[in-house]
This record gives structure tokens, C-alpha cells and sequence, in this order.
């Protein structure tokens, strides 16, 4: 339990620039304690002040400036209970003061500028920045908000607020359990999982609150508000969760009813603030003074609710916004007095730490397993089901320290269950048996010396391995390039014969287009086309681009001359960032990622070439591409979208500073314009609903683009695995390919036990497979390897010419070691 009391901070806001400011001095006290001194002029006639006295000196932690920044306050102020809340103590952070002092801004800051953040958004990207840099922690976080006003409570973030008025709203209510503990009905908790998520329920609150501004409660100042975040940490395999509350509050303003001079419905309102505002006091007082042993916190239902911030388990802090104003000097002395009785209230925080229910549980479940064992052993009822693995290793573990320690009991253990005392008897029977017997010289053969391979065996093993392993895949490329030297002529004979038809020179004009990689050719080359191709050309031109390995989209085919399709032409030709960018990146990862898994994460050359080709023809590609394009359509629409969100929210915070002008205005008392507020109140209900809209739509758009990723790669991953069941069938098919043909082969004479025969020089190949070096084979040239038919093209056919024979040298090589 940690005792402290309640600390307590002052700011003083910036006065306007033609006030008058009061006469105050800022220093430090005797133990070096920052102090604020004002000196009151003996005729200020305000009931509040003791006209007796000249000088008024207060004593805080810290007094901050008019000049300071957000950042400074949040980090002397808020960062140190903020440590202690992650550590599993509560805390609270509330704000006191006249109305216009700076409360809001303080607690939740200001819309102009990003430095103006205040403590509760500062404090969410805390938590964030702090577990994100804290892997060994799991944590989450839930987010309250809660008005109270004329004593009823209203939740901010209650779904129904949007729509009805304040005072239709379902009220959150107060309940005490058996424990004294207190409870509020109706207020949801809502997880926030990112910061983002997190910045976004604060920033529906304090919307809600400013469209909450009904007739009948027009501004913030007469209603308190307390922002809470509920956190739950773990360390990562503890059993101990810790879970903490960080109320934020930002109180009503604090001055007196005289001398708010209002009357009718405002009086009510102003009374009822007084009146929870009196209830603080007098639960303050009640705490200050040893001898109370009652103290009033059901009076209202902000001390209720704040009961445990105010002398109970929590650890707070209190900031006083002050007026240097001297029109505001009573406020200020009496906000200073009030913050001076606070400071004497001392709390016990408790770390809230309990054991995780789901490991108490468990602990719970071995206990009553030992007792029923227990009993069991009590009343001679006998257990004959088998013991688990888990229960065997027990035992083992209990024998094992019982043969080790003549001091230990495996009863301890074990208990009392009788499968398990059999079985420690078994292994102590055999651990005494083999101490008895004495151990035999093992014979000779059985000793066995792992010896590390020679190196060079290993290496030849795998240096033929390998050579196996090429042999097969250069089999099933030469067939792959047969293929494509067929399919070659066939475009060729399809290429004449086109050149002949009608429609050739069209046709020959869209080929060219394709085959030229400049994109400023494709678009003028579009712009001076006749006109839309033929349609019986098309599949020709298809499969013409296919053969050139190049996707001719089907809309290019249909444009016809105008500039702007020749435009969007050649957009599909070269997509952009913004419209391919995103899935053509997405589509090389997940090919690299499946390429990885699949294929072992190492694809030799060879079968790389080969899975290109695969995947050129493969059946599945338009199923694929039409996912690709949909995935595209939807970054796009989801771009728009996120833009107008932004929009949205970006004119919210604007009608929302113009809403806090015009209620300033109105509170200082000078003309205002009910019709511009009435329209600035109309747009932010357009604003909002715009916002909402956009949002939902961008929220379920998300889910869709996720859901489209996980079956683009679905199929990726489908494609790898055909690719995979076609290699297998081909490597199978020149195996049985290769060991037919050399079994033809007569063993040449003087060719023993594996020893391979020197190969025959010139053009003229080595011996067969790397699997079988016993083996030569005599042929023709073009037959020369074994299971490997030579395509008929030169250059091809040399570079595998050369491969052998380097294949050869490295056999010869790998033989005399
Ligand atoms: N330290 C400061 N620096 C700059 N502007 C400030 C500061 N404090 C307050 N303000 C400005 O003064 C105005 C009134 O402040 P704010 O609304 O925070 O007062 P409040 O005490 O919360 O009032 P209320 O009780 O009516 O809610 C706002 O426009 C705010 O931006």
C-alpha cells in the first residue's frame, strides 16, 4: 500500500491582452517549494476573500506560467501518475477552476494547433508508445466517458447519442455492491486497440459533448466530465494480471452563483453545479479533518464516482487553473483555498493485482484431482485408469529426486494415488537393479564411433546429389523449350497468316504497340489507331501477346481513337502507383513469400525458369488477375474514402472552434448571433453524419480488401502447388524415362565395384546421371547424356554440351579423392 497525499499543481492562463492583471509574485518558500503570492487591496469588498489581509500565499508543487507549454504540464503533471497506473496503481488527474480558466484546455486541449494536445490524448499515445517498446508485456485498453450534469449521468460514447438529445438519453446510474464498491450502470466500456482506435473514441466524446449542447445545457462549463481508461497488463507467461483506472476530469466551473448573476433555468443548472461543487468541499473538508469519521461522498454523484480518487485506493493529482486576471482575483484566491485543503487529503493507493483467472482455474483443478486422489487412497476405492504422460514424467521426476536426496518423500509428489505409488516402486525396483548388475563389457561391433565424414566423401555425395538433382531439371526444361519452339512456330504460321488477312494492318500496328516498352509509343500509337480491333482478331492478339510473355489487356483492345482512351490505354499499359502499385506489390509478396514456403525457400535455377513458365500458361491466371483487379478497385475506392473522413473530421474540429467562440462570446456576456450558431450546429450534425458514413463504409471496405488479400493468396499459394504436382510428375516421368534407356547399357569391360570410366574427349559427352557413374554410354552426339535429348537449337544444345562436361571434370575430380 502506498500513502500519499494529493498533489496539486496551479497553471495560470494567458490574460487577454487589455486586462487588468492582479498583483501576484511567483517564488519559493523556505523548503524550496514553489509558492504563488497575490496581494489582495484591503477594499475588494468580495465576500470570499478575508478583507483583513493583505497577502494571500499559496504552495504547490509546481506553479505553471502563463507561457507554458502542453508538453510541460503533461509531463510534470500527468506523466508521473501515468507511471503508477501502468504499474497497477489507479490514479486520477482533475482539473479546478473558475469557468475560462483553462480547465478543458488543460485536460483535453485545444483544436488549432497539434502542440495544444492536452493530457488525455498526450496520455493515449503514451500507453502506446510504452507497451510498443515493452514486447514482454500484454496489455489492453478500454475507454469510458462520462458527463455528468444536473446531477445525472450521460454517456458520451453511448452509440444512441448521436440521435437524441441529451436529456432523452438513456442515464447512467450508480449502484453499490455487497463490497461498498461502486458501480455505474449503463456506461460502456469500449476496447481500443490502437492508439488510433483510442484517439477516436475521445474524439466522438468530446464530439457528442459539444452537439449535446441542447437549449437546455448550452455549454460545457456546466456539466463535468471524466474521461476513464480502464488498463489490464500482464507480463508475458505471469500469473498475475494487474488491472488499473486513470480517471481525467474536467470539473464545472467553480464559481459562485452570486456572482453569475443568472437566473430561471440557468440558476437551476448553476445550483445543481454549485451543489456538487459544494458536496467536493465538504467530502474535501470531511478528509482533511482526522476527527471526521463520516464523510458525505453519497451526497452527489460526482463524489461517488470519484470516491475512490478522494481519499481511498488511487493515486491523484489535482491542477488549479487560475485567472491573473484582477477582475478574477476572488475566483482565484478562493480556487488556490480550496486547492490548499485538497493538498492535506491522503489516499492509499493498493496495487490491484490478481492471480489470471484461467491459471487459477487450472491450479484449482490439479488440487481437486490431488484430493480426489486422496480420498481415493482413504477409503481403499482403487483408480485403474492409465497414467498420463504427464503423470508418468511426475513420477519419474519424484523417483529421481527420492534416489538423490535420502532426506526427500516422493509421497510429497506423488500423493496418495495408488497407480502412481506403483509405478515409483517399479522404477526404484529397476534403478536397484541396475545398480546390482555390474556392467558388461559391450562387444566390440557394438561400439559405435560417429566419426565425422571425411570431408571429402560428404562432399562427393553432395556434389552428386546435386548433379542428379540438375540432370532432372535440365530434362524438364529442354522438354519445356521444345514446347515453346513449337508454340514459336505455330505464331509465326499465325503471324503470316494474319499478315495476309483483312485486318492485318491493325492487328500488325496493336503488336508493335505492345512489343515497344515506351509508354509515350503505346499512346500515340492508340491515338492515331483506326479505330476498336476486330474481334475475331482479338483471341489471335491475345495469345500473340501471351507467346511475348505480355498480358494485352482486353479494354486496350476495345478503345478505339479518341485521346482519352488512348490515355486510360496507356495507364493499363504502365499502372500507376495509385492504381497498381499497392496489389502488384501485395502479388510479388505473397509470389515471393509462397515461392519461399513451398519450394524450400532455396529453388535452384532451373526449376525458377521452370515455375516462370508454369506460370505463364497456367489455366488459373485470369481467376488470379480478376482478384487483382478488384483488390485494385478497392485500394482506390478506400483512398477516396479515407479522404473524406479526414474531410469530415477536419470540418468538425472547424465548427467546433467556431462553436466554442460563439459560446465564449455568450459567456462574456457580449451580443451573439443565435441563427449563426444554430447553423454552425446544423452543419456539425452534416459533418457528423457525413463522418459516420464514411467511416462505416471505410471500416467494412477494410474488411472486404482483407478478405480479398487472404484469397489472392489462397490462389498464389494453389498455383505454387499445381506447379509443384506437374514437377513431380515430370521428374517421375524422366526417372523412369532414364533408368529404361540406361538399362539397355552394356557395363564396359574393366569398369568396376563404382569406379567410373575415364569420359571420352571432344564434343563427344561423358558418362550418364550422377546416380549411376558405373555406367557409360556410347551413341551419337545427339544422345549422348543419359534420360537428356538435345533440342536441335545450337546454342542451347552447347550450353548443355558444356554443362556436362563440367559435370564430368567435377565426377573425375570427386573420384580420385
Ligand atoms: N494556457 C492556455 N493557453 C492558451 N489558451 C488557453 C489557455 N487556457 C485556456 N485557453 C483558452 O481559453 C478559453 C477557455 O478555456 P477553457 O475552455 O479550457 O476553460 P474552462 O476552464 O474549461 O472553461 P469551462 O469551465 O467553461 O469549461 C479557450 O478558448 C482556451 O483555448
Amino acid at each position: 500500500m502506498v500513502k500519499q497525499t494529493i498533489q496539486i499543481f496551479c497553471r495560470l492562463k494567458p490574460p487577454s491582452s487589455k486586462a487588468r492583471l492582479s498583483n501576484y509574485d511567483v517564488d519559493s518558500d523556505a523548503e524550496g517549494k514553489p509558492r504563488i503570492s497575490f496581494v489582495c487591496p484591503r477594499e475588494l469588498t468580495d465576500g470570499s476573500v478575508n478583507n483583513k489581509k493583505e497577502q494571500f500565499k499559496f504552495r504547490f508543487e509546481r506553479v505553471f506560467a502563463t507561457d507554458c507549454r502542453q508538453e510541460d504540464v503533461f509531463e510534470h503533471v500527468a506523466r508521473p501518475v501515468i507511471n503508477n497506473v501502468l504499474s497497477g496503481y489507479n490514479g486520477t488527474i482533475f482539473a479546478y477552476g473558475q469557468t475560462g480558466s483553462g480547465k478543458t484546455f488543460t485536460v483535453t486541449g485545444g483544436a488549432e494547433r497539434y502542440a495544444d494536445r492536452g493530457i488525455i490524448p498526450r496520455t493515449l499515445s503514451y500507453i502506446f508508445a510504452y507497451f510498443e517498446q515493452r514486447p514482454e508485456f500484454e496489455f489492453s485498453l478500454g475507454v469510458s466517458y462520462l458527463e455528468i450534469y444536473n446531477e445525472n449521468g450521460y454517456d458520451l460514447l453511448d452509440p444512441k447519442h448521436e440521435a437524441a438529445r441529451l436529456e432523452d438519453l438513456p442515464k447512467v446510474t450508480l449502484f453499490e455492491d455487497a463490497g461498498q464498491q461502486i458501480h455505474l450502470k449503463n456506461l460502456s466500456v469500449h476496447p481500443a486497440a490502437s492508439e488510433e482506435d483510442a484517439l477516436n473514441l475521445l474524439f466522438v466524446g468530446d464530439t457528442n459533448r459539444m452537439i449535446a449542447e441542447t437549449p437546455m445545457n448550452q455549454a460545457s462549463t456546466r456539466s463535468h466530465c471524466i474521461f476513464t481508461a480502464h488498463l489490464t497488463v500482464k507480463e508475458v507467461g505471469s500469473a498475475t494480471v494487474r488491472r488499473a483506472k486513470l480517471h481525467l476530469v474536467d470539473l464545472a466551473g467553480s464559481e459562485r452563483v452570486s456572482k453569475t448573476g443568472v437566473n430561471g433555468l440557468l440558476l437551476t443548472e448553476a445550483k445543481y453545479i454549485n451543489l456538487s461543487l459544494h458536496y467536493l468541499e465538504q467530502v474535501i473538508v470531511a478528509l482533511s479533518e482526522r476527527s471526521r469519521s463520516h464523510v458525505p461522498y453519497r451526497n452527489s454523484m460526482m463524489t461517488s464516482v470519484l470516491r475512490d480518487s478522494l481519499g481511498g485506493n488511487c493515486m491523484t493529482t489535482m491542477i488549479a487553473t487560475l485567472s491573473v486576471e484582477s477582475a478574477n482575483l476572488g475566483e482565484t484566491i478562493s480556487t488556490c483555498r480550496f486547492a490548499q485543503r485538497v493538498a492535506i487529503i491522503k489516499n492509499d493507493a493498493v496495487l490491484n493485482e490478481e492471480l489470471d483467472p484461467s491459471l487459477l482455474i487450472s491450479r484449482l483443478r490439479s488440487e481437486v484431482a490431488q484430493l480426489k486422489a486422496e480420498i481415493a487412497a482413504l477409503t481403499g476405492e482403487q483408480r485403474d485408469d492409465e497414467l498420463t504422460e504427464e503423470e508418468l514424467q511426475m513420477c519419474r521426476a519424484a523417483v529421481d529426486a527420492f534416489l538423490a536426496d535420502t532426506n526427500a518423500s516422493p509421497l510429497a509428489s506423488v500423493g496418495f494415488d495408488g497407480r502412481k505409488l506403483g509405478q515409483c516402486f517399479r522404477l526404484i525396483r529397476d534403478a536397484a537393479k541396475a545398480a546390482a548388475t555390474p556392467a558388461e563389457p559391450a562387444p566390440p561391433q557394438q561400439i559405435v564411433t560417429i566419426a565425422p565424414e571425411p570431408l571429402a566423401t560428404k562432399e562427393v555425395r553432395e556434389l552428386r546429389e546435386t548433379i542428379s538433382q540438375r540432370d532432372n531439371e535440365i530434362v524438364i526444361l529442354v522438354g519445356m523449350l521444345k514446347q515453346e519452339k513449337r508454340r514459336a512456330a505455330e505464331a509465326s504460321v499465325m503471324l503470316q497468316q494474319m499478315a495476309e488477312s483483312p485486318g492485318a494492318n491493325i492487328f500488325l500496328y496493336y503488336l508493335k504497340i505492345w512489343l515497344n516498352p515506351n509508354p509515350s509509343f503505346a499512346s500515340t500509337g492508340c491515338q492515331s489507331a483506326a479505330g476498336p480491333v476486330a474481334q475475331e482478331v482479338q483471341p489471335h492478339l491475345l495469345q500473340a501477346g501471351r507467346y511475348c510473355g505480355i498480358d494485352v489487356p482486353l479494354s486496350l483492345l476495345a478503345f478505339g481513337r479518341s485521346p482519352a482512351s488512348a490515355a486510360a490505354a496507356a495507364a493499363l499499359h504502365q499502372p500507376t502507383e495509385s492504381t497498381g502499385g499497392e496489389s502488384d506489390r501485395l502479388s510479388q509478396q505473397l509470389e515471393q513469400s509462397a515461392k519461399a514456403r513451398i519450394l524450400g525457400g532455396q529453388l535452384s535455377l532451373g526449376r525458377q525458369e521452370a515455375f516462370e513458365l508454369f506460370k505463364r500458361d497456367y489455366a488459373g491466371n485470369p481467376e488470379i488477375e480478376r482478384h487483382k483487379q478488384r483488390l485494385r478497385d478497392n485500394y482506390g475506392l478506400a483512398k477516396q474514402l479515407g479522404a473524406s473522413v479526414n474531410e469530415s473530421r477536419q470540418a468538425i474540429e472547424r465548427l467546433k472552434a467556431g462553436l466554442e467562440r460563439a459560446r465564449l462570446r455568450r459567456a462574456l456576456g457580449s451580443e451573439s448571433d443565435s441563427s449563426e450558431e444554430a447553423a454552425l450546429r446544423a452543419d456539425m450534425e452534416q459533418s457528423k453524419a457525413e463522418y459516420r458514413d464514411s467511416f462505416q463504409r471505410l471500416k467494412s471496405l477494410k474488411a472486404e480488401i482483407e478478405h480479398q488479400q487472404h484469397q489472392l493468396e489462397m490462389l498464389k499459394v494453389r498455383l505454387v502447388k499445381d506447379f509443384e504436382a506437374w514437377w513431380a510428375e515430370q521428374s517421375s516421368a524422366n526417372a523412369a524415362a532414364a533408368a529404361a534407356t540406361t538399362a539397355a547399357w552394356p557395363t564396359p569391360p574393366g569398369s568396376a565395384g563404382g569406379r567410373a570410366v575415364a569420359a571420352s574427349s571432344g564434343s563427344r559427352p561423358p558418362s550418364g546421371a550422377g546416380s549411376r557413374p558405373g555406367k557409360q554410354r556410347t551413341g551419337s552426339t545427339g544422345d549422348a547424356a543419359a534420360g537428356i535429348q538435345l533440342t536441335g537449337d545450337k546454342e542451347t544444345d552447347a550450353e548443355i554440351m558444356a554443362f556436362m562436361r563440367a559435370r564430368q571434370n567435377l565426377l573425375k575430380q570427386s573420384q580420385r579423392h
